[in-house]
């Protein structure tokens, strides 16, 4: 039995999943996820860490609605309009960057699109088709068609995966000024503590598989805010819990 539902208002994201279960090849049930609690404040990021294969993916698709096949709750903040950035940009291949967007967000203004073409500095780009795009292109691209359907919930599966260091900064302090700006509930999947501290202002520390939520890290002083020596300290707090969760 399960439940997604938009909770209306400014209330938070409200996850609380009894269980998930995947089926292997040989029809035996896999247990992804279990006991799966959290709860992320209207307008905060929130940064879900785990290990490899932990179930991080099953989590964010259960939240998206791409798959209702599990037990539990799962309330969405306002009306529930979701904006997702999956690992893959999964562009439309025919489509010019700026039809991306205008499909995929019927009810934005060309004005809308220009403005986030424009502050994600996509504009020179607006007529390519996306072979012509590199990754980390692609990926902003895939970020701005999120942003334009207005969501109250944005989903990012490892917004930084395959991209080079330099590539990775950008597209993270992209997105750290977009959280700040536009106070949209976020939630980013992650394998990497560095960035979930350098970005979220709440941070679910996963066990390994089934995952449930081992520890919570509440920043007091998020994103740009936060000293050198803060960053670290929660760093090293993280591996320590994540580490004993594997115990
Ligand atoms: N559709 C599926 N059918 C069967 N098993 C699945 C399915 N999807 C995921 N799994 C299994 O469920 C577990 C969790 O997978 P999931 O992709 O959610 O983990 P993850 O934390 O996102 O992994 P990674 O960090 O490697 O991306 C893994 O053991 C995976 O093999």
């Amino acid at each position: 039995m399960n439940d997604t539902s938009p909770a209306g208002g400014a209330a938070p994201l409200d996850v609380a999943i009894a269980h998930k279960d995947h089926r292997r090849a040989d029809g035996r049930p896999l247990r992804a996820l279990e006991d799966l609690r959290l709860a992320l404040p209207f307008g905060q990021a929130g940064a879900v860490v785990g290990p490899s294969g932990c179930g991080k993916t099953t989590l964010l698709r259960l939240i998206a609605g791409l798959d209702r096949d599990f037990s539990g709750h799962i309330h969405l903040p306002a009306h529930g309009r979701l904006g997702m950035v999956f690992q893959e940009p999964r562009l439309l291949p025919w489509r010019s960057v700026a039809d991306n967007i205008r499909i995929a967000a019927p009810g934005a203004s060309e004005e809308e699109i220009a403005a986030l073409l424009a502050e994600l500095s996509l504009a020179e780009h607006a007529a390519h088709f996306p072979g012509e795009l590199s990754l980390g292109l692609a990926r902003r691209v895939s970020l701005a068609r999120a942003l334009a359907v207005k969501p109250d919930l944005l989903l990012l599966d490892e917004p930084f995966v395959s991209l080079d260091a330099a590539l990775a900064r950008d597209l993270r302090e992209r997105i750290a000024a977009l959280i700040d700006e536009k106070r949209i509930t976020t939630l980013i999947v992650t394998h990497d503590i560095a960035e979930a501290v350098a970005l979220a202002d709440r941070i679910f520390l996963l066990s390994p598989r089934p995952a449930r939520v081992v520890e919570t890290l509440e920043i007091e002083t998020p994103r740009k805010r936060m000293s050198p020596e803060t960053a670290r300290a929660l760093e090293a707090r993280a591996h320590a819990a994540l580490t004993a969760a594997h115990r």
